[in-house]
């Protein structure tokens, strides 16, 4: 057996890994980045995740007018497929361009705290390293239900590859992925049903916020159904029929959307020394080690479940590798959200609940999309804009905007909260006509 030694090991070709990879290789540093499959060079967002979810979502929106919504949808699943062989490809030669850093198609296993079995299809490879950088990202949870192994269920990934467009497509969870799917899906002429477990829909926003989303998600005609627990799946010759505690529900195809799990399958951490939190991620201190020569990243390191977030994590690394080691995981909030809803929801900081909760002395202002000329201009009247402030010094404490385009004002959000820019600036602040962005001046008019 081959045996080599390095003194950087990245394990898992996601967010924070290839950044890391790249970075390491171009300050000098030999690096082997081994990743499980060909498949996924780029991780999750480019192959199975972000990209092809709104890469489909954005072709239906763009086709929205036309009536062939089979061909809609074969059209989406084109140009997707077209889509992301390409980037996968430039992910693979961005990264094995580099003199420095080198690209291993195997799984890794740890055999001690620096030693890592890699295990491929051009055989095995013992890596013997200095520092070891964990970024295996995480799998679609699969509940335990009687059937979930049937034929006609999927989870995102196979969602995302379908051959045929269903008729009836039935979601199990409300979350992130039920709400992108149900819109794309609904977009290529779907029948949606969503079934989530949970009594209240959207549980972390604020009320009217989570009504108005509901509202819109039926006036498209998408059917919600809340504190559905799932009891079984009945697979026919026709359809699988979904049993639960609000009914039946027969479907051409069932989408699995409960959440992620941490991807250490086969890692064998416990040889490294390394632990897991009770939920399976991997526990990192706030400078996201794991052992004093291993570091965790991305998904697995339990930090929130979004790419941006994981090259956040590799920005913690990187300060230690190169920097001052000051940055943490302490640094980053209060950070954006999108869910890529047709209009998008997008929230940073706080929640009207979540300020009253924490007994802070709070203004608030709400805004109906239909309100600002530039949604009138793009026909996406409907939705809701909200800020929340401290009543007493102006400070944003948190702002949600369900509206056209609100997944890139919410950016600006980042930087008014982080250098404390005062409520009265966004009130005043000059913005380009007609846009969504100025309607800011509206809402926050009255704080
Ligand atoms: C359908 C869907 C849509 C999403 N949409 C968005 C979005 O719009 N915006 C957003 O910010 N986030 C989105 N996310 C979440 C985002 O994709 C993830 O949070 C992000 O990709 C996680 O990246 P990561 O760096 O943790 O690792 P990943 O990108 O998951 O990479 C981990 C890699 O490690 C490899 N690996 C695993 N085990 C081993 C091993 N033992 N040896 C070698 N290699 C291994 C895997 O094959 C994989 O390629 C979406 C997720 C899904 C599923
Ligand atoms: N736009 C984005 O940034 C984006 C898009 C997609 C995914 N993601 C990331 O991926 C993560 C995973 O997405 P997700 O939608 O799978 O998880 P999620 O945590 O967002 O939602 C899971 C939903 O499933 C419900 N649920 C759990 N078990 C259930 C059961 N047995 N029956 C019915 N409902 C059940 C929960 O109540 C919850 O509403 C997200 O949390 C997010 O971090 C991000």
């Amino acid at each position: 057996m081959q045996t080599l030694h390095t003194p950087n090991l990245v394990i898992g070709f996601g967010k924070a890994g290839k950044t890391l990879a790249a970075d390491l290789a171009q300050h000098g540093q030999d690096v082997l980045l081994a990743e499980a499959s060909a498949q996924m060079y780029g991780g999750t967002c480019i192959n199975v995740g972000c990209i092809p979810s709104k890469k489909l979502i954005a072709e239906g929106e763009r086709r929205a007018l036309e009536a062939d919504k089979a061909a809609v949808f074969g059209a989406a699943m084109q140009a997707k497929n077209g889509l992301i062989p390409k980037l996968r490809a430039a992910n693979f030669a961005k990264l094995d361009g580099l003199e420095r850093a080198r690209v291993i198609n195997a799984r890794a296993r740890f055999e001690d705290a620096h030693t890592v079995m890699l295990s491929g299809p051009e055989g095995e490879l013992r890596v013997t390293a200095d520092r070891i950088f964990i970024n295996t990202g995480s799998l679609p949870v699969v509940p335990r239900i009687e059937g979930v192994d049937g034929k006609r269920i999927y989870d995102s990934t196979g969602a995302l590859s379908l051959a045929e467009r269903p008729q009836r497509l039935l979601i199990v969870g409300g979350g992130y992925i039920g709400l992108e799917f149900a819109f794309m899906y609904r977009a290529f002429g779907s029948e949606v049903t969503v079934l989530d477990a949970g009594e209240t829909f959207l549980p972390r926003e604020d009320r009217d916020i989570a009504a108005e989303m509901q509202r819109i998600l039926e006036a498209k005609g998408v059917r919600l159904v809340l504190g559905a627990a799932t009891q079984r799946f009945e697979e026919g010759a026709q359809h699988t029929t979904a049993v639960t505690s609000k009914g039946r529900f027969d479907a051409d195809a069932i989408l699995l959307a409960t959440g992620r799990r941490p991807n250490t399958d086969g890692l064998a951490l416990e040889k490294a020394g390394v632990a897991v939190t009770e939920r399976g991620f991997i526990q990192v201190d706030e400078h996201l080690r794991a052992a004093p020569h291993i570091w965790a990243m991305g998904d697995v390191a339990g930090s929130p479940q979004f790419t941006y977030i994981s090259l956040d994590d590799w920005r913690i690394v990187r300060d230690q590798l190169f920097g001052q080691g000051q940055r943490s995981t302490a640094d980053r909030a209060p950070f954006p959200t999108a869910v890529f809803t047709q209009p998008p929801l997008a929230h940073i900081g706080m929640t009207e609940a979540a300020a009253r909760q924490a007994g802070r002395n709070i203004k608030v202002a709400t805004l109906k999309a239909e309100a600002i000329p530039k949604a009138k201009i793009l026909g996406q009247t409907d939705g809701l804009l909200k800020a929340v402030t401290d009543a007493g010094t102006g400070e944003i404490l948190g702002v949600t905007l369900l509206c056209a385009e609100s997944h890139e004002i919410i950016n600006l959000f980042k930087m008014a909260i982080d250098h404390r820019v005062p409520a009265s600036y966004v009130k005043s602040q000059i913005f380009t006509h007609p846009t969504m962005s100025e309607a800011l001046n509206d809402l926050f008019a009255s704080l």
